[in-house]
């Protein structure tokens, strides 16, 4: 047996398909949706991730605003960008991709972004509305997760889950939505401080491996008909590899493959934010 694939590229544009109509309504009120990126310097992943957020927007309606920037930017200069889209009626939302240079302080640059204008839903003011259950913007991979593991019928409620990493990204916040009333699940999260990993992924149904560590989820490992979500990916000399070993699909009930399964979904939140921020502001 092998497992059902998550398939986070077809799920992705379902999502599209849903958000075109939400955002011709928007654009008739003349309030159409504009996302802005801001990158710093020529890192070929980064733009190449920033290229494919400008292609979603175009498929679903969304403006699109580019701000490259180059490697050796001063700070000020950042934060007068910042504040030009803070103050920018045509951008609904925005995001300052990650990772930025070494000689930039990214946490005020990522305090500055104006919360109402938090794409990615980790501005510290989304952080915090979030553990109080307030309303905010969601973080988009583990929104994107979620929402892969519900058009799957993936159950949650009552589900035991191992998460697989504590970065701020993903394996931290994840918890917070997952163990909301809505969803209900069991969270335990794993580092690299737990004792016995291997036991904590075993009991698991669901497991969301965000660890950044080439095939650190092997077979023996994952409980038999578990769902499974391969979330971090790492450059080898080999190629791209994620945190879960090929062998699982022979194990895993369902598994969220990478490439082609969270990242595309990560982007269909992303915007999904954006339509929602700019639903807000029509009221
Ligand atoms: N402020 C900020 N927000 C982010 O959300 C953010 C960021 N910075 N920095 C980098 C990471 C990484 N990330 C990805 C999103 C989608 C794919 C994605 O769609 N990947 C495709 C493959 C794309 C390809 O083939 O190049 C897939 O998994 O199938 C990958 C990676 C967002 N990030």
């Amino acid at each position: 047996m092998s497992a059902t694939i998550l398939d986070g590229r077809a799920t992705k544009d379902a999502i599209f398909d849903e958000l075109r109509p939400r955002v011709a309504r928007l654009a008739e009120q003349g309030h159409t949706p504009g996302l802005a990126t801001v990158l710093v310097g020529d890192d070929p992943g980064s733009q190449s991730y920033v290229r494919a957020k400008h292609n979603d927007c175009a498929k679903v309606g969304i403006k699109s605003i580019r701000k490259d920037l180059p490697a050796d930017v001063s700070q000020a200069d950042v934060e007068a960008v910042l504040d030009e889209l803070n103050a920018d009626p045509a951008c609904t939302g925005y995001i300052v991709q990650l990772p930025l240079p070494k000689h930039l302080d990214a946490g005020p640059l990522l305090e500055r972004i104006a919360p109402a204008k938090d794409a990615d839903g980790l501005h510290p003011i989304s952080l915090g509305r979030l553990v109080l259950g307030e309303e905010a913007p969601l973080p988009c991979t583990p929104r994107g997760i979620i929402e892969l593991l519900h058009r799957y019928d993936v159950p949650l409620n009552g589900a035991q889950v191992a998460v697989v990493g504590r970065g701020i990204t993903v394996g931290r916040p994840i918890g917070l939505l997952l163990t909301r009333r809505s969803e209900n699940a069991t969270v335990t999260l794993c580092h690299t401080g737990t004792k016995d990993l291997a036991a904590e992924v075993h009991r698991a149904d669901v497991v969301i491996a965000a660890a950044g560590k080439p095939h650190l989820i092997t077979a023996d490992m994952v409980k038999p008909g578990a769902a499974v979500l391969d979330v971090g990916v790492t450059r080898t000399d080999a190629g791209l590899a994620g945190d879960v070993h090929p062998d699982v699909v022979q194990v895993a009930g369902f598994l969220s493959p990478n490439p082609g399964g969270v990242g595309p979904m990560t982007r269909a939140m992303l915007l999904t934010n954006v339509v929602e921020a700019a639903e807000r502001n029509v009221g």
